[in-house]
Parts: structure tokens; sequence; C-alpha cells
């Protein structure tokens, strides 16, 4: 770790597509009053197109080179809330960037819960495009590991945005108070 303190650490939220980094990501950035990143939005703004058209006119793997270097850049700013794609910690140098700058929430929801979800996301995430249910489901299971590293998890099945994002903030300020009582 550098020199940054506790409180001054960015913020990083990690998990599946769809578990809610974005929504929550920047709940949380409001009750901190932090500013909010999100890796998505900043890829998009780059090549001025929604992510599946990223896909189609320039691949895969410009998208990860991409991801890449706005996460590495991002994680190194103090004082962020950042929600990061799903496959971005299939990188491992964005994994070790992030474990190492950052404090990690990783956004735990079942794959019951999430399956629910499916007709909210499959327009916006090329990913899951041209999968059936049960390859998207193993996917889902392959996905799990690259989660591992982080540093709280939060089982958000049955919880709102708000009680996720109350959850998140409350754990933080507690975690300040022990370990930065004087606020530094
Ligand atoms: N806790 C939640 N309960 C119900 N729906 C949620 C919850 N969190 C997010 N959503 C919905 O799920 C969809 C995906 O959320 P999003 O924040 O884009 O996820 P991610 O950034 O992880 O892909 C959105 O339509 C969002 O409104
Ligand atoms: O898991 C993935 O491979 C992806 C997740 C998406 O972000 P969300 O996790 O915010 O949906 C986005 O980065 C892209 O569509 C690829
Ligand atoms: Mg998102």
């Amino acid at each position: 770790m550098n020199d940054v303190s506790l409180r001054e650490q960015s913020i990083v939220l990690i998990g599946f597509m769809g578990v809610g980094k974005t929504t929550i990501g920047r709940s949380v950035a409001k009750k901190l009053y932090r500013d909010f990143i999100d890796i998505d939005e900043e890829i998009e703004k780059k090549f001025n197109l929604p992510t599946p058209e990223i896909f189609k006119k320039y691949g895969e793997k410009k998208f990860r080179e991409t991801e890449k270097e706005i996460i590495i850049h991002s994680c190194k700013q103090k004082l962020k809330i950042i929600s990061v794609g799903g496959g971005a910690f299939l990188q491992e140098e964005i994994r070790k960037a992030c474990l190492s700058e950052c404090i990690i929430f990783f956004l735990d929801l079942s794959w019951d819960s999430w399956k629910e979800r499916i007709s909210l996301l499959i327009d916006s995430r090329p990913v899951l495009q041209g999968k059936t249910i049960e390859q998207i489901e193993k996917l889902f299971y392959e996905r799990q590991p690259i989660y591992e590293g982080h540093h709280s998890r939060v089982i958000t099945d049955n919880l709102v945005v708000d009680e996720i994002a109350d959850y998140i903030t409350d754990s933080l300020k507690t975690a300040w108070d022990i370990y930065e009582p004087n606020g530094n």
C-alpha cells in the first residue's frame, strides 16, 4: 500500500454483470459526498459509443485494453467510488492494482436471484448475447473465482439498492473510526 490514509482510499465495487455495481456505486458516492466513476461509462465516452457497439466495431480485445488503461489510472486516484465492469477482474494486472490501491467490495448475488434480472441486462451486455441460459449460468459460476480478491463481501439477495449502499457506507465508517480514530 502507498501512503494514502484509509479514509482517502478509493472504493471499488466488483461482481458479476448486473449485480448492481453501477447503481449501488452511484448511491454510495452520494451518501459519502464523493465523486463516482463508472468505468464502462468512461470507456463509452472515450469511444463515443455504447458498449455493444464498441464490441461490434472494435472487438472485445480493444474494449479490454481500454478498460485496463482506465482502471489502472482511476484506482490511483483518492476519494473516488469506482464501479468496474464484471469482466475487469479477468485481468490480473487490474486485480493487483485495485487490491493494492483501493478498498474492494464484492457484491455477491446468487444465481437464482441474478437470473430474474436477465431481461434488464441482455440488450446492453454483449457478453450475454447469443448465449443460452445454461451457457450464462456456466459463465456466472466460472467467473466467481476472479472476485475472490476483495476486502469485504456483501450478500445482496433480497436487499434493495439503498440497503446495500447503507451497509457499505456504515461498514466503511466503522472501519475508519476503528483504524483512524483521529480522522487521519
Ligand atoms: N439490489 C437490487 N435489487 C433489484 N434490482 C437491482 C438491484 N441493484 C441493481 N438492480 C437493477 O439491476 C440492473 C443492473 O444494475 P447495474 O447497476 O447496471 O449492475 P452492474 O453495474 O453490476 O452491471 C439495473 O436495472 C438495476 O436497476
Ligand atoms: O462482465 C463483462 O464481461 C462485462 C460487464 C459489463 O459491465 P457490468 O458488470 O457493469 O454489467 C461491461 O463491462 C461489458 O458489457 C462486459
Ligand atoms: Mg455497471
